[in-house]
């Protein structure tokens, strides 16, 4: 099946300043992947190049096999948007914006879902009626992802969809995000929480400086990293501590009936990001090339995978 999303050494500058370097990414059908990495690295100004509202300098994008800059109302009703960047009528209600987004759906599919399903569905149906302009920033977050799910799109293109949502909000758009993936939608997003990503991701893709420094599952990544688990038990009264890679292979080797206190301690997505980011700029001061965890495309896992 031809990739959802296939972007080849796209390079991309505003003026003079360049932001993404030859960068090259493919999401498949199914997959859940989860765009991380610092402020100002290009992540937004990568959706909005796969969007087709941004125009590479040199490299291609295609989206659904096409060019999103070319593409028609077809293309656009498979697929839902969470953007940074979203001006809307704030006198209008929230109802009002909603049917607005379906009737222009409506025109390219019949897949749309009612307004009043999609608000009960986020937790907005008490805020129908109110105007845009008062509602909260997570409220107006969460609208912008009921808008996403209208067209009940195959894919889910979502920058920083739960920024400024509570834990509730967060957990429920998450299950939402879910069940669109049970009907077999793709999804990439961008995210600063990385126990977010560490929940939804079948892959997490990590940028810095405009480039990929790391393409993997969670638990890829943080096999990456050099620093080892950590196992500790107490015997004989003594403590003990020790440092492995493999801790399953590691605790064959003690005697459980004499030992107590066991823990584990595996290196978490956080410690792995971390190192990562921090790769670039040590690289540069040492004039190495930046830690790539890389997987060949054939084996990347579905979103229906168990997750780590
Ligand atoms: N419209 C613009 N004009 C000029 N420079 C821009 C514009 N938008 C973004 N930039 C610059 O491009 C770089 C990448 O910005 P971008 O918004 O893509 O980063 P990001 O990784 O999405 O950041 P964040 O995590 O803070 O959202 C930054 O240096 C930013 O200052």
């Amino acid at each position: 099946m031809p990739p959802v999303i296939s972007a080849r050494g796209v390079d991309f500058a505003y003026g003079k300043n360049p932001v993404l370097h030859d960068l090259s990414l493919t999401v498949q059908s199914g997959e859940v992947v989860c765009l991380l990495g610092p402020n100002g690295v290009g992540k937004t100004t990568l959706v909005e190049n796969l969007l087709g509202s941004l125009r590479p300098h040199s490299g291609s994008v295609r989206v659904f096999g096409a060019d999103p800059r070319r593409a028609d109302a077809a293309f656009w009703a498979r697929i839902g948007l969470v953007q940074q960047n979203w001006s809307d009528h704030a006198k209008w209600r929230v109802k009002d914006q909603l049917e607005w987004i379906r009737s222009m759906q409506l025109t390219a599919s019949v897949r749309v879902a009612d307004v009043a399903e999609v608000l009960d569905a986020v937790g907005l149906a008490d805020k129908a009626d109110s105007r845009l302009s008062r509602l909260s920033g997570g409220q107006r977050r969460t609208l912008d992802f009921a808008a996403a799910l209208l067209g009940r799109p195959e894919l889910l293109i979502l920058d920083e969809p739960t920024t400024g949502l509570d834990p509730a909000s967060k957990a429920r758009l998450h299950d939402l995000i879910m069940d669109r993936v049970d009907d077999d939608a793709t999804v990439l997003m961008t995210t600063h929480d990385l126990s977010e990503a560490e929940r939804l991701a079948s892959r997490v893709i990590i940028m810095a400086a405009g480039r990929i420094i790391a393409d993997g599952t969670v638990a890829e990544l943080r096999e990456g990293l050099s620093r080892e688990a950590e196992v500790t038990w107490v015997q004989d009264g003594e403590h003990h501590v020790h440092a492995t890679a493999a801790p399953e292979r590691f605790l064959q080797q003690l005697d459980l009936d004499a030992i107590s206190g066991l823990t584990v301690t595996r290196p978490t997505l956080e410690e792995a990001y971390l190192a990562l980011v921090s790769q670039p700029a040590e690289a540069e001061q040492n004039g190495t090339d930046h830690l790539t965890i890389r997987r060949d495309p054939a084996t990347t896992p579905t979103a229906k995978e168990p997750r780590t």
